[in-house]
């Protein structure tokens, strides 16, 4: 029955769509039916009528309607064509577009109040080197020679906490360790300096004995035999602990360091092997290779073997090529080559050093396979809170925590609570209000969930904004206009050389690279040449390799959009700010990727986006990766970030004479804010590639966050997502029209390559995926589960792939 026809059997009282409304007669069901028909007109009235007061939507979007309310399933919109139930092709359907500022979730009054008002002073640094009139590196066993070199050489003065530790037991024991410290701590010294101090003392009967160049340790060159191999999870991170080796070796010619990798050119690699080489870093995976394939690799006299960042080497399903490694270093050792010199103080066994910031089970795993009787060392917390006194470091330490699991204790971390549709540009928004002054921050990366939005995002801030053009005029009396003229840039696309060759020329900027662009929207008066790069593990090796080098010799200021690729174990200086866009996949994956920060003592600032509902559970996780109480975790107000990075509109044109022109804006932030997002969504429609990548960039993201570790599903459950305020974060008016259909391809997720991907833990696959949210069509998994069929698809894939050994690295 019809309910129009049900109210007229009725009398009602005022009018029939005022707010007193009194029904009188027939049967109580048929005055409930009424009452209730009444209220759905009221509604819609509501609905229908322009909004006023806070909510209301800005002046430009109120001809347009909102089809993404909270509280109903939102329709689909046919943007490129006419409306899919209209035959005639000729009417031209009306834009759609919804506001950013209306019918936005609210963050739960619980999150606000843990948002700290005051900035509380942040603890003092717990990764920092010890004072130098305490521990000098001599106290620690190391000979005078190579102290002088840290010194003289590198500005090292005295080791951090973790070195302490390690060169001491080092030193002292052939038994094996695991070293264990938070990031940026300098575990790679600790690794290196014993092994280095050990092999300089081979064939010396006494150690007490300074070594130089004109007195070379006993006999050894580079063809007295390999001594030591160190195994890192990715090609940047073997380069990197290569480079440190290499300024090592400087005053040391005699030892060669070398490495083998993953995408290298193998016979170079045998011919450098041939030669000779004292120590090696290496890839598991092209290790591996060699060992099976290169006959002149000669591992029987190798004594040290380190498994750098252990957790990632297990991650990245590289079980089988480690213990296929130990297995051939067992077999091999002892037996002698032919013609070989024999080394005077070899040790009689082999140790090896397994290093990881975190504890995990695979690295537990990893233990087993590798270690024997290994002594755990860590930092003394008590001596590493440096400068302050033991009392302090007592009152600092957090009580039943392992501080090695913590985030640096110096590092001031935030949180942001934004509503989907707003994540786009409030992102923008804390990117413009970091930059704003050229002092401020150096350099910022963000981190996102998968490789197609890194390339989407890219895309958004590489563009020039096209603001409508009443706005954009210079003699607009609010505006004020610079010029300055664009200086051309040297094309240099050479393969980048290791920190032992020239010294870097931090002026050179590799433009004319697809990964690296000036940013013309983020840019800002004061920060003019603001870079922005891009890495993940799509990029091709050379790419993302002069990537890499060029974010870290720019002198200006940049930002870094990648993915876990650039998570660990990076040593990227004068990094201020990591922005967390897109949450971890695990709170280890946060300590990682905020330890790219406040590194050795340093400052530094951690930000990360969370949307109100059950994300914000992860506050809690947050706070108790800083210290718990101890730690410092402040909330920042979204709407405090958006006003403050658009109240003044920054645009660059460029005129036809190559000159920049700068304009600046002054008006309200929210309109700003809405006509930057409506620009990018405008180029979004206008340009098929940009909606073609947006729309890879939103599936990919939404695939990828239904793999977050199986503890922390519950607060990132994919079926709780919001897909069409989430698309806004995409620009796209709409969210893709094939998501939620249950094609579950998961090779079309855009490439959150494998090296990327999450090793799913025991049980995940018996995880209980729950009832799909009714009620909600615009919810991953509602109506037929078709969501969840993808996510389950997603992580078969990268169990399997997980399995194979796969990496994006390694595998060459
Ligand atoms: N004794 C020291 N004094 C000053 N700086 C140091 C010292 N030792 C190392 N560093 C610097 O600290 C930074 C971090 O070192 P390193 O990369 O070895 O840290 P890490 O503990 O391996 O970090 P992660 O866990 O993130 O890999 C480097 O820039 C390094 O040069």
């Amino acid at each position: 029955m019809a309910d129009n026809g049900m109210l007229m059997n009725f009398s009602i009282g005022e009018d029939s769509l005022g707010t007193k409304s009194v029904f009188k007669g027939g049967r109580w069901k048929d005055r409930l039916l009424a009452k209730k028909s009444l209220q759905r007109r009221k509604d819609k009235k509501i609905r229908d009528e322009p909004p006023t007061g806070s909510n209301a939507v800005p002046t430009k979007l109120r001809e347009t309607v909102s089809n993404d309310d909270v509280s109903r399933p939102a329709k689909r919109q046919k943007l490129d064509g006419a409306h899919p139930r209209s035959k005639d092709t000729t009417i031209k359907p009306k834009e759609v577009v919804s506001s950013l500022f209306t019918y936005n979730p609210k963050a739960k009054p619980s999150a606000a109040a843990q948002t700290q008002t005051e900035d509380a002073p942040a603890l003092k640094p717990s990764n920092a080197p010890l004072p130098a009139s305490a521990s000098p590196f001599t106290s620690l066993g190391l000979s005078p020679f190579l102290s002088t070199h840290l010194t003289q050489n590198l500005s090292l003065t005295a080791p951090t906490a973790i070195q302490k530790a390690a060169i001491t037991q080092l030193l002292k024991e052939d038994s094996d360790a695991f070293i264990q410290a938070e990031t940026g701590s300098g575990k790679t010294l600790a690794y290196l300096l014993p092994i280095l101090q050990r092999i300089l003392a081979l064939s010396k009967p006494s150690s007490e004995t300074p070594v130089n160049g004109a007195d070379k340790a006993g006999k050894l060159d580079r063809t007295s035999g390999l001594f030591a191999l160190i195994l890192a999870p990715t090609r940047e991170l073997t380069h990197q602990i290569s480079a440190v080796l290499t300024r090592l070796l400087r005053p040391l010619p005699w030892l060669v360091a070398g490495t083998v990798t993953g995408g290298a050119t193998k016979n170079h690699e045998k011919s450098r092997i041939r030669k000779g080489i004292s120590i090696l870093v290496a890839t598991p995976g092209r290790l591996a290779d060699h060992l099976e394939n290169t006959e002149v690799l000669d591992v029987s006299s190798v004594r040290w073997l380190v498994l750098d960042e252990g957790d990632r080497l297990m991650e990245l399903g590289f079980e089988e090529e480690i213990k296929g490694i130990v297995k051939k270093l067992e077999e091999r050792q002892g037996k002698k080559r032919m013609g070989r010199l024999n080394v005077v103080g070899l040790p009689e066994r082999r140790t090896t050093v397994l290093c990881s910031a975190t504890m995990k089970m695979g690295v537990q795993k990893l233990g087993e396979i590798s270690l024997k009787d290994a002594v755990h060392i860590k930092a003394d917390t008590e001596t590493s809170m440096s400068p302050t006194t033991n009392q302090d470091a007592a009152e600092q330490k957090p009580q039943g925590k392992e501080t090695a699991f913590l985030a640096p204790a110096q590092l001031k971390q935030s949180y942001i609570v934004v509503p989907p549709k707003q994540r786009l540009v409030t992102l923008a928004a804390l990117l413009k209000r970091t930059f704003a002054r050229k002092v401020s921050v150096m350099k910022a990366i963000v981190f996102l969930s998968c490789a197609d939005s890194v390339d989407f995002h890219f895309q958004v801030f590489a563009r020039k904004e096209v603001l409508p053009p009443k706005e954009t005029t210079p003699s607009d009396q609010n505006s004020k206009s610079y010029q300055r003229t664009r200086k051309p840039e040297k094309q240099d696309t050479s393969p980048p050389k290791e920190e032992s060759a020239a010294e870097p020329n931090p002026t050179k900027r590799k433009l004319d690279l697809p990964t690296i662009s000036p940013t013309p929207t983020l840019s800002s008066a004061s920060n003019p040449s603001l870079m922005i790069h891009k890495l993940h593990g799509s990029l091709e090796q050379k790419l993302r390799t002069a990537t890499l080098q060029s974010f870290t010799r720019s002198i200006d200021p940049s930002i870094l959009l990648c993915t876990d690729v650039a998570s660990r174990g990076l040593d990227l200086p004068n990094i201020d700010l990591v922005i967390e866009y897109d949450p971890p996949f695990s709170s280890d994956d946060h300590l990682h990727r905020v330890g790219r920060t406040a590194r050795a003592g340093k400052e530094g600032r951690a930000c990360c986006f969370l949307m109100p509902g059950p994300e914000e559970g992860y506050i809690s996780i947050l706070k108790s990766c800083a210290g718990g109480e101890l730690g410092w975790v402040k909330g920042e107000d979204a709407e405090n970030v958006l006003k403050k990075g658009f109240e003044n509109q920054i645009t660059h044109n460029t005129t036809k004479d190559n000159k920049d022109v700068l304009t600046i804006q002054e008006g309200k932030w929210d309109d700003r804010a809405t006509d930057w997002q409506l620009d990018v969504e405008r180029w979004v429609i206008d340009d098929k590639r940009a909606g073609e990548l947006a729309r890879k960039a939103f599936t990919s993201h939404v695939r990828a966050y239904a793999t977050h570790v199986v503890a922390e599903r519950g607060i990132f459950d994919v079926k709780g997502l919001h897909l069409g305020h989430l698309a806004k974060a995409f620009a796209l008016r709409e969210r893709p029209g094939h998501m939620g259909r249950g094609n579950g391809n998961a090779n079309t997720n855009g490439r959150r390559h494998q090296g990327e991907r999450r090793r799913v833990s025991e049980g995940e696959a018996n995880r209980n995926d729950g009832k799909a949210q009714r009620g909600d069509d615009d919810r991953l998994g509602a109506g037929g589960d078709e969501g969840q069929d993808a996510a389950r698809k997603m992580r078969k894939k990268m169990r399997e792939q997980a399995a194979a050994g796969a990496s994006e690295f390694n595998i060459g």
